[in-house]
């Protein structure tokens, strides 16, 4: 299984250049995850910042129990062997046919025989689905068929962890589905755990296990995909729907003048760049190919977000139940007919909250709270509204750059009910009660 990558209050700046600061998330073992955020936000940045190519000045980044902004550089060497990357461009050798750009890996990091070295390579291309193409040139391919002969090349040392950036890019909405699928397939073959940066709505809906957006210099929200799905956040409600009206502009920045004369124009009609149909909701997460083994991500994921289940916002939550067969339902002690468990959006954070299953369980909550030792400060999120926004979250729930957490909220009763109806458990200890009887 891949491993957990924990990021705690990680900070990046160029020069005076703050890029993004206090980003605080978890990548669970073996799942997959997106990084969303518009153009510039700095998502590559911190795709290398990952892997060691670039180094925040703030935070930390455990890889494997190893802090690698802090370790030796014998200890990144080793940590950076668990990582197969794929470049938004292939970065494949234009010389070299695909055979010897996938065998390279090998050659330069392995004492691999030939033999083994053939034996590998051709395992990696028929995972990709490039078999019989290994004596082409790059420049004589696809630009598909180029990302596949670099995830072939990313996959070579066997990666713990593999990182994808923009895969789409470049690619029609066809040759993105396949590519989607691919990953999703080789996730079930590896169980690696896999992070893809894009701004492609489609794969962000529709392939990874966890969403998250960058945007600002912050990170808005990480958690299940159901949360951002489903979320009334402004700026990621304008991105999903791929909207013009909303707190993201051409050059990222946008002020209150322009917001108001975009809404007027669209209140009389003029089409905001997006289709009629707002496209939040959950849809149907692609399932490996028939015949791939099953993505063992699918049951831990499912352990670590019912027991996180009553943290998340009601929509998540309600998105979640619908989601899951009488059998599973009862398998989490949810009783028939239960649309959410716990407060959600509408209350603070519950005090105590369960022990998670795992450290990856806990920390791929959204946005968890910072922990001792973390950099992450409370209020540290905190930043001005430029639009009227709704109901704040869960201090655990989106770490939103448009609320000020209160620092307080750990300490605060839970006082509606599961599912936010009025006669339900007063306190969070009730309520977590209440969940482990299976609700009302
Ligand atoms: N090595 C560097 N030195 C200085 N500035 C850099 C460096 N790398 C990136 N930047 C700056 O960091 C910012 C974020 O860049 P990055 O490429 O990470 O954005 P992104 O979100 O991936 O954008 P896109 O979606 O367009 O690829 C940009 O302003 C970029 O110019």
């Amino acid at each position: 299984m891949g491993v957990e990558v924990s990021v705690n209050g990680l900070t990046k700046s160029f020069g005076s250049q703050r890029i993004w600061q206090d980003v605080t998330l978890t990548l669970p073992s073996g799942e997959v995850s997106v990084l969303l955020g518009p153009s510039g936000t700095g998502k590559s940045v911190f795709l290398k910042s990952l892997i060691g190519l670039l180094r925040p000045e703030q935070g930390e980044i455990i890889i494997d129990g190893t802090d690698i902004l802090t370790c030796s550089e014998k200890e990144l060497y080793e940590i950076r062997k668990l990582f197969g990357v794929l470049f938004q461009d292939g970065a494949l050798f234009g010389s070299m046919n695909l055979y010897d750009n996938v065998a390279f890996v090998l050659r330069e990091h392995t004492r691999k025989s030939e033999s083994d070295i053939r034996k590998t390579v051709m395992e990696k291309m028929e995972l990709v689905g490039l078999l019989g193409a290994e004596m082409k040139l790059p420049g004589e391919i696809s630009g598909g068929m180029r990302k596949r002969a670099g995830l072939a090349r990313a996959l070579v040392l066997d990666p713990e962890i593999v990182l994808c950036d923009e895969p789409d890019s470049g690619l029609d909405p066809v040759r993105t589905a396949y590519l989607s699928q691919l990953l999703i397939d080789i996730n079930a073959q590896i169980d690696a755990t896999v992070l893809i940066v894009t701004h492609n709505i489609t794969v962000a809906r529709t392939v990874p296990d966890n969403l998250g957006m960058l945007f600002r210099r912050r990170l808005v929200m990480f958690g299940p995909r159901e949360v951002l799905l489903t979320s009334d956040e402004p700026v990621v409600e304008q991105f999903l729907n791929g909207r013009r009206v909303g707190p993201i502009g051409m050059s990222e920045e946008k002020d209150e003048a322009q917001m108001a004369e975009e809404l007027a124009m669209r209140a009389a009609g003029h089409s905001d760049g997006s289709g009629d149909e707002d496209v939040r909701g959950i849809v149907p997460q692609i399932e490996p190919t028939p015949g791939s083994p099953v993505r063992g991500a699918v049951r831990r994921r499912q352990d670590r977000v019912m027991a996180i289940l009553h943290t998340l916002p009601v929509n998540a939550q309600e998105g979640i139940i619908e989601s899951l067969d009488a059998e599973t339902l009862a398998r989490y002690g949810i009783a028939p007919g239960t649309r959410s468990v716990g407060a959600g959006e509408r209350q603070p954070a519950m005090a105590g909250a369960p022990a998670a299953p795992s450290a990856g369980a806990a920390a791929a909550a959204p946005a968890p709270r910072p922990q001792p030792g973390s950099h992450a400060q409370p209020g540290s999120h905190a930043q001005p509204s430029p639009v009227p926004r709704p109901a704040p979250p869960v201090a655990e729930v989106p770490a939103s750059p448009w609320d000020a957490p209160a620092a307080t909220t750990d300490a605060a009763p839970v006082d509606g009910a599961p599912g936010g109806s009025q006669d339900g458990p007063a306190t969070a200890t009730a309520q977590r009660r209440w969940f482990r009887r299976g609700g009302a």
